[in-house]
């Protein structure tokens, strides 16, 4: 970004990948390979094995996360059971676009295609207001909570809904005028969406279309389940994160914020629009 020229890649339609993409990518692989050897981690970005510079390698752990206690479902957790999904730069059309507040970096882990715990960090958080306090990471751990901020309940009485700015379709909105919101909110990435319902800002995130892909859903999954809210496909049904499933979220997204009643906001979805998400 300071550089001036954001070595801008087009993987496909409406999907760019950046200088910022690759090298964040390769910083977390290579830093989680070094101290977990034959842990299973897919990143968006593709293979990442290449050399990195040193310092860029991050060596040392979280010790006030360490100093939890871990629940108990987990002690006996073998490295093959777990795969981690790494979306290095979620947001990538904001970014290009210097909305830099929109980005998010994403490690979700995952226990036997289950998505438990998440990692949401947003390097440009307060850069346009308190650049004294840049950034911040939250992380969430199926029952043992959230880190990092406290989490707010979104307002009574309306309805707030957030989705994609910059991957709209005409079913997107049809299922979003299904639901009657007061206020629509659009911004970028999977994870900012997410926080914007950790955040009390929003009470669901409504996206009916093909585009997301496990890495964009499993660390935003895991931390808004560990706050008590959900996070399904269109149809309610939890997406699994398994090495081998595939990688696109075929089904859409639709995640709610805790105490908002999940399963009232799917029985709002329109047939048409499930049997085109089918
Ligand atoms: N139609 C589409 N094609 C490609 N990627 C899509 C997409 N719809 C959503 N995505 C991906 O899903 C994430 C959230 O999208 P959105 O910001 O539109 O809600 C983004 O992740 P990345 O920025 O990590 O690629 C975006 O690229
Ligand atoms: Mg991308
Ligand atoms: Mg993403
Ligand atoms: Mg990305």
């Amino acid at each position: 970004m300071s550089r001036g020229d954001l070595g801008i890649v087009e993987k496909g339609k409406n999907d760019l990948q950046t200088e910022a993409d690759r090298s964040a990518q390769k910083c977390i692989i290579v830093s989680l390979s070094q101290q977990y050897p034959n842990l299973t981690i897919i990143g968006e970005e593709g293979n990442s094995n290449s050399e990195v510079p040193s310092d860029w390698v991050v060596t040392d752990c979280d010790q006030g996360v360490l100093a939890m206690q871990c629940p108990e479902e987990y002690v006996n957790v073998g490295l093959k059971d777990i795969t981690v999904w790494v979306d290095p730069l979620d947001g990538t059309s904001e970014y290009a676009q210097g909305l830099l507040d929109h980005v998010t970096v994403l490690v979700g882990l995952a226990i036997k295609g289950k998505a438990v715990g998440g990692v949401i960090h947003q390097p440009y958080y307060n850069w346009l207001t308190d650049a004294d306090k840049l950034g911040r990471t939250i992380w969430g751990l199926k029952g043992l909570g959230v880190g990092g901020f406290t989490p707010r309940a979104p307002p009574e009485g309306q309805l707030i809904i957030t989705t994609t700015r910059s991957h709209s379709s005409p079913l997107v909105q049809e299922a979003l005028d299904a639901l009657k919101p007061d206020t629509v909110l659009r911004v970028g990435g999977a994870g900012h969406k997410v926080l914007l319902l950790l955040e009390g800002k929003a009470h669901a995130y409504v996206f009916a279309s093909k585009g997301c892909k496990k890495w964009d859903t499993c660390a935003p999954e895991a931390v808004l389940a560990a706050s008590g809210g959900k996070l399904t496909d269109i149809h309610g049904n939890l997406y699994t994160y398994e090495e081998t499933v595939a990688h696109p979220n075929n089904q859409g997204v639709l995640a709610t914020a805790a105490g908002i009643d999940h399963t009232s906001i799917i029985n709002k979805i329109p047939q048409r629009i499930r049997e085109a998400l089918a």
